[in-house]
């Protein structure tokens, strides 16, 4: 079976190298790059000597030529959104199975797309087809679309947490507050001042208050859980680590019972490899989840707020991204759900 990483330059594109090389039932075949076409992967990445064929060259991110390539069977795009659409529609078209990293196709509607990424859909038909996947969370189903939508770094580390929790009503849907803290790395690998070494060592900042763009993702997820809208406060910030999300959700409890919260929590997730759950009073730590697919969790109930406080943490570019495109894979193709993964 043969992958293929289209923009592999790029975080999230290089965390699939690593995991894709060490993948015992998937070759990577191609690596693209439009800043790297032509150089031998080892030779930029040279942490993958000995994991992939020497000759492995980045080639050019062409979409027809990509699409032509019908000796590989999956492409993962780690392209920003609105370009990973324009690679997304003609690797369809030519029947290859595609896991987007993006946002392009995570949304049920063009029209919510259009309000939080701030552009016309690029792609409406195909968004018709795609399925949105947290294999821990989402019914079986999806398997069937073309086309997997990859979920967003902070939006995992909320979604997963609270579904099992509104669907068995333990917490309320309503008066919902999450702050998050990412690593520098969920940004992406881009020049920009705001992210240089000097502006984000030793310093902390809440940023995209008070609509950020995950918020479209994370409440229609929630809402579908719920069976009714759900309206949440999320406040991000950005924290001086390079990997890692730190997730704090305060939700009123709608059944004030710690244990009946752990009891939903270890009948939703029985048997899943990548849920870590804590004991009540543990808070996650994202050192420990660094480099794993883990997205792992707990939670305490506050006698004098009536809430519970639901605490996560993952690896944003591992269990936030590439992990879990991976982990989606394994189960579309078949293959053990770990595999590659441990
Ligand atoms: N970083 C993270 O924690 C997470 C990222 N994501 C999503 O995954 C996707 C990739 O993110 P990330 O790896 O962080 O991004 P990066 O900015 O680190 O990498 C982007 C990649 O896309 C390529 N690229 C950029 N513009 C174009 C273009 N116009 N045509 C073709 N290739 C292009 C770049 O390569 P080159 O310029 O060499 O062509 C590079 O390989 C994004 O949509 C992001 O939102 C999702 C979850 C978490
Ligand atoms: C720290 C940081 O900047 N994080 C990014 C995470 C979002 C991301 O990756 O966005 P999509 O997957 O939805 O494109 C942000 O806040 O925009």
């Amino acid at each position: 079976m043969k992958t293929a990483i289209v923009g592999a330059s790029g975080y999230s594109g290089e965390e699939l190298v690593r995991l894709l090389s060490r993948h015992p039932q998937v070759e990577l075949a191609l690596v693209s790059s439009r800043s790297l076409v032509g150089k031998p992967l080892v030779s930029v990445m040279p942490q993958f000597r000995g994991l992939v064929p020497a000759d492995l060259v980045f080639s050019d991110s062409d979409p027809a030529t990509l699409a032509a390539r019908d000796d590989i069977d999956v492409f993962f795009l780690a392209l920003p959104h609105g370009v990973a659409a324009e690679f997304a529609v003609p690797l369809v078209e030519a029947g290859r199975k595609v896991i987007d990293l993006s946002a392009d196709f995570r949304l049920g509607s063009t029209a919510l797309y259009e309000e939080f990424y701030g552009q016309a859909h690029p792609a409406p038909a195909l968004l018709e087809q795609a399925a949105y996947v947290i294999p821990e969370i989402t019914p079986a189903g999806w398997e069937k679309a073309p086309l997997i939508a990859s979920p967003g770094c902070y939006p995992t580390s909320i979604i997963t947490p609270l579904t099992p929790l509104l669907r068995a009503g333990i917490v309320s849907s309503q008066g919902i507050v999450v702050n998050s803290m990412s690593g520098v790395s969920g940004a992406g690998k881009k020049l920009a001042e705001a992210y240089l070494y000097c502006e984000r060592n030793e310093s902390v900042k809440a940023y995209g208050l008070p609509k950020h763009r995950h918020l479209s993702e994370i409440e229609e997820q929630l809402g579908a859980a719920a069976g009714e809208p759900v309206i949440i406060q999320f406040n991000p910030h950005l924290a001086p680590m390079k990997r890692g999300i730190a997730t704090t959700i305060t939700v009123p409890a709608a059944k004030p019972n710690l244990a009946a919260l752990y009891a939903a929590w270890e009948t939703a997730f029985a048997g899943r490899p990548f849920i870590g759950l804590l004991p009540s009073g543990t808070c996650p730590d994202t050192l420990h989840v660094t480099g794993t697919n883990r997205v792992d969790m707990s939670a305490v109930y506050d006698e004098r707020t009536k809430n519970f406080i639901i605490t996560s943490a993952e690896d944003n570019v591992v269990k936030g991204a590439s992990g879990q495109a991976v982990q989606i894979m394994n189960l579309w193709l078949g293959f053990k759900e770990t595999d590659g993964l441990l």
